[in-house]
């Protein structure tokens, strides 16, 4: 059986058709949304650099399905690099309501959400959600299930501490 939302199904696929049709390169792979993993960030949260890289054999290839990234309330940096030894690194902000795909030679980018911004909650979110950063990250992954103890990596955390305290 397929559990996946129908709804968000839809939605990931719009946003994939939508981002390979913008990219002339042609460097966004198709992908089955299998996995939505959820992340909340509180103000002063944070996301570790790390690599998306819970299925090896995207790993290897390093040229796999995109990752499809929805924000909603609270603004974020979101930081990337190709390599973790890299010094330098990109910073995107990402609004309440963008959508963020990072697939093919993109895949396998080393990122992290450095800031949540204050002050950028959309009026129209103001007290019809908790004052943060919901993220939903969709992801093509074959077994479509995170194990959360082999990739503690994907926490939110304060001050370097995992969130599972705060949320
Ligand atoms: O919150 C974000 O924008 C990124 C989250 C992330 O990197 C992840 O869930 O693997
Ligand atoms: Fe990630």
């Amino acid at each position: 059986m397929d559990a996946f939302p129908s709804r968000l199904h839809e939605i990931v696929l719009e946003c994939v058709r939508a981002a390979q049709a913008a990219d002339s390169k042609r460097n966004v792979p198709d992908m089955r949304p299998t996995t939505a993993l959820v992340n909340f960030y509180k103000e002063g949260a944070r996301f570790k650099w790390h690599r998306d890289s819970e299925d090896p054999e995207v790993a290897r290839v390093d040229a796999g399905p995109p990752i499809v990234s929805f924000t909603v309330g609270l603004s974020a940096d979101f930081a990337y690099k190709r390599r973790f030894e890299d010094e330098t690194h990109d910073v995107v902000r990402l609004n309440s309501g963008d959508v963020l795909l990072f697939g093919g030679p993109a895949r396998m980018i080393v990122h992290s959400v450095t800031r949540v911004v204050p002050r950028t909650m959309p009026p129209m979110l103001r007290g019809r959600m908790l004052h943060g950063r919901l993220n939903v990250t969709v992801r093509d992954i074959g077994r479509g299930v995170i194990d959360a103890s082999k990739f503690p990596a994907y926490r939110v955390t304060y001050g370097g501490v995992d969130s599972s305290d705060h949320v």
